[in-house]
């Protein structure tokens, strides 16, 4: 790290101990997968036993895949890297000398993302500590609603009592409705700045939510801006309006100053052109209209970018990334820092496994180990160069540009150029979603445009600081983390089978190591079929009295067994150095088998779709609001069904089909001593109890989140056919 009293950050590797245990059982782990392979290859069944052999070998191709897999998962967790940051180096050396940073943040839907917390978010980012003139706020609203412009018209006004009061009050964390919400409980913050702070807020809040009600934005308000004149076209729609562009604070302007005579941030609302003749391209579009429109307004050197539900929860946050960015030796480097990515609605035991907890406590530190993280979406800072497609050059070490452009140009003239810059027909016959700005074409457009950034010869950085830097909203119902998941394990699958492939498009550009990491995640949906296999054909077997594994007393059990034990004594050791309660591990490990069983095969069936030309990926927007009695059933962690689904459909036949299966395997136990099914049938007892929350939901609960009856009386039948059908004795 050079000179340790000048560098801006400092890394350190994991504990040493740790490291040798974690080796050792790699290693010894490795030799019994090797083991359990050459068991498997020279105990094939004969071709008279035909049932078995196919038996036999689909379970050969499962044990390879995930043989394979595992090698892939070592990939992060050989070398954890962890950052910190010096800040007080960073304001002593460059006080004045800090860039321009310009703040994304991207909404799509008024009514599945509230315009109240899309401020929230705009409001916490606004109040970072830090120079105010340098900071400039865009949001991005895809739904082109005048609902979410009204709102964040509301919020440039209340940022004048807001900014000043986070100053004063140093607060955290700086979005209004949490900050409000916390400090209520107790009543050590509540003075008369508070009360009136607070109040100012939920007037506003009840204003915003009132227009939000009505569906349109009360006269009077509609009088106070002249923005509300873009939205007199009562033709336009979401889907088919002209551009919009709104400077609502302009940070060159004298009398953008908050209560106390500070500058505001600039802060500037922006609907891209759409048209039903174009392709939009999601989130992706959206952010390469950001990067054009700031361009021409602030040109920040440094772009921070949060999805309208990821609140900046640790104002100090901004400078950290600096550190990173400004650090003499190394800080040329990088193309961006990805803070970790936290959620504030997880409960206790994390129901869906959504935190995604492990990630950020396990994979990120050893992705920054092997060339540095994936690009996640949100709560990530970029060096604006590098996300125009700059290529990384080891010789130049160029100073952070700390210019704003544009000292000109009046505020209407800069939003008349910006338009332009958000026409439809802007991006025809450009490098704009190919080399230049976010990619376009994959659900994943994060993960794809950070990829080809360090294919480009960049590194990354991953941030985890102790006061979390922010929070968003996770998925509370199943039918949406599956949703959500097939969407990130399509778009992972699709890089796979791209020009993108990491393992191809990587090779001699990164590390071989950051190479499988990528390829880990990438592989998710294929997993699904392995999967499938254990949770269908394994109990047909125990069903048929097929036994698939050496017997207890046969010396072949052993690599089984300590491959099976090992592993998971050290998946359980990682979720309680990630602060894991058991439960909450077990949980995790449901939610694993219901995304391989009933959301990976739907990426899996749509990738090849989409290869084929047959189909084009969508986007589907995660909801971020839900109705009383499905977010109480959330609060009380009971799995939510509720509508009839194919995912659901899939979930409850194989939570059937084990159930009667697991029942003919212990009668077979108890009454012909079948000893050598016993791995079977302790994985089939593994799966039966793994989806207690299913037999619940089909047969106990009355609410409204239980199994539709129609998925259940499928599922009844299908086991009782599986039962039925006669039991032919053979290879036991
Ligand atoms: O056409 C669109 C669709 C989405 N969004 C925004 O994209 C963000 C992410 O959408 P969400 O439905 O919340 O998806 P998540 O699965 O939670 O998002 C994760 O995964 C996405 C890729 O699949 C990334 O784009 C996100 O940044 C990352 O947080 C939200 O702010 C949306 O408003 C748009 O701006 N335009
Ligand atoms: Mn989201």
């Amino acid at each position: 790290m050079g000179d340790g009293s000048r560098a801006l950050f400092e890394t350190k590797g994991g504990r040493k101990l740790n490291r040798i245990w974690y080796k050792l059982y790699a290693f010894s782990a490795f030799a019994g997968l090797c083991l359990i392979w050459a068991y498997r290859a020279t105990h094939i069944p004969e071709a008279r036993e035909r049932g078995r052999r196919w038996a036999w070998i689909g379970i050969f191709g499962a044990e390879l895949w995930f043989g394979f897999y595992w090698v892939l998962t070592q990939a992060v967790r050989w070398n954890p890297t962890r950052r910190f940051t010096f800040k007080e180096r960073l304001t002593q050396r460059y006080q004045d000398k800090l860039p321009n940073v310009d703040i994304f943040v991207c909404t799509a839907d008024p009514t599945i993302e509230p315009p109240t917390m899309v401020i929230n978010t705009v409001l916490s980012v606004m109040a970072y500590e830090y120079p105010t003139e340098k900071l400039s706020v865009y949001l991005s609203d895809d739904g082109g609603s005048e609902l979410t412009f009204y709102a964040l018209l509301e919020a440039s006004r209340f940022a004048k009592t807001w900014l000043p009061f986070c100053r004063k009050h140093k607060v955290e964390p700086r979005c209004p409705a949490t900050f409000f919400e916390e400090t209520s409980k107790d009543g050590n913050h509540q003075s008369v700045d508070w009360l009136a702070t607070k109040s100012l807020y939920k007037e506003m809040e009840s204003r915003i939510d009132a227009a939000v009600k009505l569906g349109k934005v009360p006269a009077d308000q509609r009088k106070q801006h002249k923005g509300f004149s873009e939205w007199s076209c009562s033709a336009a729609t979401p889907r088919d309006h002209q551009a919009i562009v709104q400077i609502l604070i302009d940070g060159r302007d004298q009398e953008a100053e908050d209560n106390e005579g500070f500058k505001l941030p600039t802060l500037v609302y922006m609907a891209r052109e759409k048209r039903p003749t174009h392709h939009h391209n999601f989130k992706a579009g959206a952010m390469n209209s950001l990067l054009r429109v700031s361009s021409e307004i602030s040109n920040g050197a440094v772009i921070l970018n949060v999805d309208c539900d990821m609140y900046s929860n640790n104002s100090q946050t901004m400078k950290d990334a600096l550190c990173f960015f400004m650090d003499e030796e190394k800080g040329h480097e990088f193309a961006y820092v990805q803070v970790a990515q936290t959620f504030n609605n997880i409960t206790k035991n994390d129901i869906y496994g959504n935190s995604l907890r492990l990630m950020s406590e396990v994979d990120f530190y050893g992705l920054d180990g092997v060339g540095g993280p994936l690009y996640v979406g949100s709560g990530c800072f970029h060096r604006r160069e590098s996300l125009m497609g700059k290529k990384y050059d080891a010789n130049s070490k160029p100073q952070l540009e700390l210019r704003r452009n544009n000292l000109e140009a009046n505020t209407s003239t800069l939003e008349e150029k910006a338009k332009s810059l958000i026409a439809c027909r802007y991006e025809d016959n450009t490098e704009w979603g190919k080399e230049m700005g976010l990619k376009y074409g994959c659900p994943v457009e994060d993960v794809i445009t950070g990829l080809s950034i360090q294919c480009r010869g960049w590194k990354s950085i991953y941030f985890n600081p102790s006061r979390m830097g922010f929070l968003g909203v996770a998925p509370i119902t199943l039918a949406q983390t599956l949703i959500q998941h097939k969407r990130w394990s399509e778009g992972d699958l699709q890089i796979f089978c791209s020009e993108y492939c990491p393992l191809i498009f990587g090779h001699g550009k990164i590390k071989l190591a950051l190479q499988f990491a990528y390829s880990m995640y990438c592989l998710w949906a294929p997993c699904s079929f392995p999967t499938l296999y254990y949770a269908v054909v394994l109990p047909v077997t125990l069903l048929r009295g097929i036994s698939l594994y050496p017997s207890v007393n046969d010396i072949w059990f052993l690599p089984f067994a300590y491959v099976i034990t090992t592993t998971k004594i050290c998946s359980l050791l990682e979720a309680f150095g990630a602060g894991y309660t058991v439960r909450r591990w077990w949980n995790e490990q449901r939610m694993w088998l219901f995304k391989r069983l009933a959301s990976y095969p739907f990426a899996v069936v749509d990738t090849f779709l989409k290869l084929l030309g047959a189909s084009n990926s969508s986007f589907v927007i995660t909801a971020k609001v839900a109705d009383g009695e499905v977010a109480k059933r959330y609060e009380q962690e009971l799995m939510e069904f509720g509508s009839a689904s194919l995912m659901f459909t899939i979930l409850a036949m194989t939570a059937m089909l084990n159930f009667a299966c697991l029942i003919r395997g212990v009668q077979r136990l108890v009454w012909d001593g079948g000893i050598g099914l016993l791995v079977q049938l302790v994985a089939c007892a593994t799966v039966v109890l793994i989806n207690i929350p299913v037999y619940g939901a089909m047969f106990l609960r009355k609410d409204g989140g239980r199994m539709p009856s129609s998925v259940t009386f499928a599922s009844v039948g299908l086991a009782i056919l599986a039962l039925v059908i006669p039991v032919q004795q053979s290879g036991v």
